[in-house]
């Protein structure tokens, strides 16, 4: 696919191109409920079917003036002729020497361009305010019809994921619907022979699953995403042959872990290559160094799956999924790219590495006065999940840089905001 000798390794940014040049988005949609629509991808723009606001408002509780009533060396007086509440207006014109009372939200009153704010004012006799220079400016704390948004204009974008923001928004525009892009159906199942599902005693040499919960945790974050988990599959050629083609027929996406290095005992890669057009990477990272990308057909029904083959340590599972799969599967969706968030750290001790892959440590987190200090958190093996579970983030060691000295800075993918 991309050229690649097989015993020659590629960067990630290549592997990460190389899988982006195979995606197509799902191209399905659904309307759905706004409330339903959190966390999913917006499938057309939404263009601000009214002004927001609808009307010049008040931002403040006061009084409304024409700001030509300001006296700029004296004392201000206005006669007080009636009330503008939120929700109900005031009928009236309001002439020189005059305002209205006026609440935060109510419409401006006719011949009214200024708030003064309560607080500034003093009532020397019934149905008088006054108020010194300084106190207000004309235009002060009103709000203009069509400020934040202008009817017609695009409120919110296609590929959008929505939030809460957006939600509100799309309330503030009275639209109790939306156009939404079709869940992407993932498909995972693990293989390997010696894998021991819960519930199962352990025999002799095996492992119980945890692939499958790691990975079923880092997907359900994605809420855009339909989870079909197919179980553990023995590593059989019709297991797994079958396994592949129920994933292929259900799903957009599947996910695999384990049997893509070079042990002989297992038929994964095999059962990959006969069903699809599968590429077998080595990368220059570590953890995560052997990995499948590719897709697998169903031969009797023709329908097709992009495959994710990860690698079956636990913690390369992990570093793989948030390396190479979250964001191929946010493109999938539809969604606009959403870069993991970043954060800059100071390594606690030094840490060895030659230039020429990239790595991923365990790190807890913790701050001092200059900002964030990165702790390793133990045993970096690609099978301790301990460590993994200890941590608060991975701290990247890029590519093309060497090993660091305590108090040399580096990026950190926390753990929270892994959306
Ligand atoms: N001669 C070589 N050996 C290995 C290489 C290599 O390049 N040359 N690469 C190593 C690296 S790096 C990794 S990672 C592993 C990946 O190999 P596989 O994808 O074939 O994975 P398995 O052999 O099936 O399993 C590896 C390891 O992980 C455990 N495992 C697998 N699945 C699960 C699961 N669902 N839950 C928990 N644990 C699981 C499995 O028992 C093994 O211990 O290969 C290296 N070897
Ligand atoms: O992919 Mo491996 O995890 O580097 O041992």
């Amino acid at each position: 696919m991309n050229g690649q000798e097989p015993n020659q390794f590629q960067t990630v940014e290549q592997a990460k191109a190389a899988i982006e040049r195979m995606l197509t988005p799902v191209a399905e949609y659904r309307w759905v409920a706004i409330r339903e629509a959190l966390n999913q991808v917006l499938a057309e723009d939404i263009l601000s079917p009214i002004d927001v606001p609808a009307h010049n408002n008040s931002a403040m509780d006061g009084y409304a003036l024409s700001g030509s009533a300001i006296e700029p060396a004296g004392l201000t007086r206005l006669q007080v002729i009636g009330t503008a509440l939120a929700g109900k207006k005031f009928v009236g014109t309001v002439a020189a020497g005059q305002c209205v009372r006026i609440t935060t939200g109510a419409v401006m009153p006719d011949g009214c361009d200024t708030v003064v704010v309560q607080e500034n004012v003093s009532s020397p006799e019934e149905g008088y305010i006054q108020f010194p220079p300084g106190a207000v400016a004309a235009g002060d704390n009103r709000r203009l019809a069509g400020e934040d948004l202008q009817r017609g204009k695009p409120a919110i974008s296609a590929g959008k994921l929505i939030r809460p923001a957006d939600l509100g928004l799309l309330a503030s525009l009275g639209v109790p619907e939306v156009k939404v892009n079709r869940p992407l159906r993932v498909a995972f199942f693990s293989t390997g022979d010696e894998l021991r599902s819960l519930g199962q005693p352990l025999d002799d040499g095996c492992v119980y699953d945890s692939n499958r919960y790691t990975l079923f945790g880092m997907l359900r974050r994605l809420e855009f995403v339909e989870l079909i988990d197919l179980g553990v599959v023995q590593d059989s050629p019709e297991a797994l042959e079958q396994a592949m083609g129920l994933a292929a027929n259900q799903a957009d996406v599947i996910i695999t872990s384990g049997g893509v290095s070079v042990g002989e005992a297992d038929f994964t890669k095999t059962v990959m290559q006969k069903l699809g057009t599968v590429n077998f990477w080595k990368i220059a990272m570590r953890p995560g160094r052997p990995m499948a990308f590719g897709r697998i057909t169903n031969p009797d029904s023709g329908q097709s799956a992009v495959l994710f083959g990860l690698p079956g340590n636990p913690v390369a599972v992990m570093i793989t999924f948030y390396a190479f799969v979250r964001d191929a599967l946010h493109h999938l969706a539809g969604a606009r790219a959403r870069p993991l968030p970043t954060i800059m750290a100071r390594v606690a001790s030094p840490i060895r590495k030659k230039p020429g892959r990239t790595e991923y440590q365990r790190v807890r987190l913790e701050r001092d006065a200059h900002g964030w200090v990165a702790h390793l958190t133990g045993a970096q093996g690609s099978g301790v999940l301990r460590s993994m579970s200890e941590a608060d983030g991975l701290l990247v060691l890029r590519h093309e840089h060497g090993g660091l000295n305590v108090g040399d800075t580096a990026e950190v993918w926390p753990f929270e905001g892994l959306i």
